[in-house]
């Protein structure tokens, strides 16, 4: 089990990058702490796979150190870090039994005989394999295939983590459901430090302590599913999480006020305005479709046209036109029927003002 640290850590794939748009991660500065669960959480392109092979040491950075423990890294091959990694596809050897290829990383680090029958039997226990433990790899379906390669992640004992990219991907829906619950119990059993690369924001959140949010080669934000939910750290935060995402509004200041497009004010507290103050970066107002409250009378907040009510069985979603914009608000499945018009009221504790995408408070 290791704390890892990134210090100052940035990788291109190009012999002499130049612009921002040539580095695959862009100087990266953060500490996983040691047995925590992290999810790295990205759209397709981001880096996700990039820094995992940095963290494994698959890849060297251009520039930075890796430390496990305090211990720097950077310059040893995987198998010298004594991680685990479980990829998208299975990894197993075809032609062995399933307990052969989960006693496959112990056996070749020379343990013990009995210590490897006794964990080979725990780990098949725990991803419902034991029935299977003579069989032939070659026999089993992909599913099976991909449960014995997490199992071939799961049973050293003594790893520093275990590093899984996108593991589940192959997997069916419903027995996804299922492994990313026992990873989930696997780790609160264990406290070994896991990090698990997704595009898959359901999975980030069921599976994860701590979401390490990547857009553009840059970790935007790590934090719990609720801190994510409730104040992004980055409009592409607000914007990727919750569906659907966060509403956000360009605005300018004036005053202790928030003036959005087409006239509207609204109110922000004093030390947002004044962290806001010096800014030359593009500012916009935040505020999930949760939050936003919607009067159907328009009697207070900014008036708003009805453009579209879906009903989703347990809640609506109302489009609402709110001068060139669209917002969205989720309200009760048994709230008041919009007409055609009616005003949206910003709750002072939930509107988040950002500057060049990044939250100021
Ligand atoms: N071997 C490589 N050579 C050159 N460029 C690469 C290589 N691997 C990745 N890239 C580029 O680096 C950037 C980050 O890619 P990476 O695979 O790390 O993203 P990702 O978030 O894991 O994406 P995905 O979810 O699609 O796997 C992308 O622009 C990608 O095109």
């Amino acid at each position: 089990m290791a704390r890892i640290e990134l210090d100052r850590v940035a990788h291109s794939y190009m012999d002499t990058p130049r612009g921002e748009a040539d580095w695959a991660l862009r100087r990266l500065e953060h500490v996983w702490e040691d047995g925590g669960a992290y999810a790295l959480l990205g759209p397709s392109g981001c880096g996700k796979t990039t820094l995992l092979n940095v963290i494994s040491g698959l890849l060297q950075p251009t520039e930075g150190r890796i430390l496990y423990d305090g211990q720097d890294v950077t310059a040893l091959a995987p198998q010298q870090r004594n991680i685990a990694q479980v990829f998208q596809f299975p990894v197993i050897y075809d032609t062995m039994t399933v307990a052969e290829n989960l006693a496959f990383p112990l056996r070749n680090r020379k343990f013990d005989r009995d210590y490897v029958a006794r964990r080979v039997r725990e780990v098949a226990e725990m991803l419902d394999l034991a029935g299977d433990l003579d069989r032939r790899a070659e026999r089993l379906g992909a599913d099976a295939k991909q449960k014995i390669s997490l199992g071939r992640g799961l049973v050293r004992p003594n790893v520093a983590a275990i590093l899984f990219d996108e593991p589940l991907t192959v997997i069916d829906p419903q027995l996804k459901w299922h492994l990313r619950r026992k990873l989930k119990q696997i780790h609160e059993a264990s406290n070994i430090t896991l990090v698990y690369v997704t595009h898959d924001q359901n999975e980030a959140l069921t599976f994860a302590e701590k979401v390490v949010v990547m857009y553009e080669g840059q970790v935007v934000q790590i934090g719990t599913p609720q801190e994510l939910f409730e104040a992004p750290g980055h409009t592409f935060v607000g914007y990727f999480i919750g569906s659907p995402g966060m509403n956000l509004l360009p605005c300018t200041l004036d005053g202790g006020e928030a003036v959005v497009e087409g006239g509207g004010r609204i109110a922000l507290p004093e030390d947002v305005v004044a962290r806001a103050a010096g800014t030359n970066a593009a500012l916009e107002l935040g505020i999930r479709p949760e939050f936003l409250r919607f009067d159907p009378r328009g009697r207070e907040g900014l008036p708003v046209l009805v453009q579209a009510v879906e009903d989703l069985g347990n809640y609506k979603i109302l489009s609402l036109r709110l001068g060139e914009r669209t917002m969205k608000a989720k309200v009760a499945e048994d709230s008041e029927p919009p007409g055609e018009a009616g005003s949206l009221v910003f709750p002072a504790e939930w509107t988040k003002l950002y500057a060049g995408g990044h939250l100021v408070g």
